[in-house]
């Protein structure tokens, strides 16, 4: 029989609702994967609804928790670690540590860094550390990131005058360490207005994915998190980095399509799950080159 993967997922929980981890742990289990979340953060709701309670770990805590699972001698079945909203950089460094532990124990443990800056125009961002850390640190150690357009522009410096642009952003990140990036989100003059554009570029090649662009009154949070989770997951189960994808690109769709039938402000997860484990909808990855 198969083995069944184990996800290390070190991100935000919200009590009510669902972001970070209370956004992708559901739907990685409900694909396949056996997932350890490690709560960076416990908040009553997601920051974009402006106030909430709650409480952030300390930076230590995580090697802390990372140690307790190597004395049980579990850490070696570890196959995989996903970082996601970062505090501070001094959270990063924490998470980099747990991780080089990891890899010690587990030499083909997969790094998925989030490089989550937030919307800077939704009110909410990172300090200016945090986004040096992930450019220069933590690009150093992941095997894949997953930024955002915006995140991108971050890292570039700059904002993109054309697709090719966006493709030569992400090859310009890909040449710091990982051996992918996904590009969870594009924009740029010229996008089509009716469609929700993806990038994945590896050095063996890159791809392009659109799927048709929803209305949401209000958009929805946590769909970055369902992206990236879901990405390693399939990656875990052994997809190619092009299938896992597409399977990503379909399964979110779905969720999102499901939320806006419910005309809800949180992610439909629990309704969705059937289709997240197996999408109705398929969009092709068509390959892209400068
Ligand atoms: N098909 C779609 N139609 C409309 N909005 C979408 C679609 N897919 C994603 N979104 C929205 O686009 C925004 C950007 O998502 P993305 O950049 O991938 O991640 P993040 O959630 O980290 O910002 C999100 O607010 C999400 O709700
Ligand atoms: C607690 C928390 N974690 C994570 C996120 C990131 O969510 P998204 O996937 O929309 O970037 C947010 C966004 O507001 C949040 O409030
Ligand atoms: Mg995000």
């Amino acid at each position: 029989m198969k083995r069944t993967p184990h996800l290390l997922a070190i991100q935000s929980h919200v009590v009510f609702g669902h972001a970070g981890n209370s956004a992708a742990v559901f739907p990685m289990q409900r694909v396949g994967v056996n997932v350890w979340p490690l709560n960076t953060v416990q908040f009553s709701n997601h920051t974009q609804y402006g106030q909430w309670a709650g409480e952030v770990l300390a930076p230590h805590r995580i090697p802390e928790l990372v140690e307790g699972i190597a004395a049980i001698g579990e850490l070696g079945n570890c196959d995989a670690v996903l970082s996601g909203y970062l505090g501070s950089a001094a959270q990063g460094r924490a998470i980099l540590s747990g991780i080089e532990r990891i890899k010690a124990a587990n030499p083909k443990a997969l790094y998925l860094c989030d490089p989550v800056m937030g919307h800077p125009e939704k009110g909410c961002s990172v300090p200016a550390e945090v986004s040096d850390f992930l450019l220069d640190e933590a690009a150093a150690v992941a095997d894949f990131m997953c930024p955002n357009q915006l995140e991108l522009d971050s890292f570039s410096g700059r904002k993109p005058q054309s697709l090719f642009d966006c493709l030569a952003m992400a090859r310009a990140l890909l040449a710091r360490g990982p051996k992918a990036v996904l590009v969870k989100h594009l924009d740029y003059p010229g996008k089509p207005a009716d469609g929700f554009e993806m990038l994945l570029v590896t050095a063996e090649g890159s791809w392009h994915l659109r799927r048709p662009l929803l209305a949401f009154p209000r958009q929805p949070v946590g769909v970055g998190d369902l992206t990236s989770g879901l990405f390693l997951a399939r990656v875990l189960l052994g997809d190619s980095l092009v299938a896992a994808f597409e399977f990503t690109a379909a399964a979110v769709h779905e969720v999102l399509l499901e939320t806006q039938a419910c005309a809800s402000y949180e992610l439909q997860l629990v309704r969705a799950q059937d289709r997240i484990a197996h999408p109705r909808v398929k969009f092709e990855a068509t390959p892209i080159s400068l």
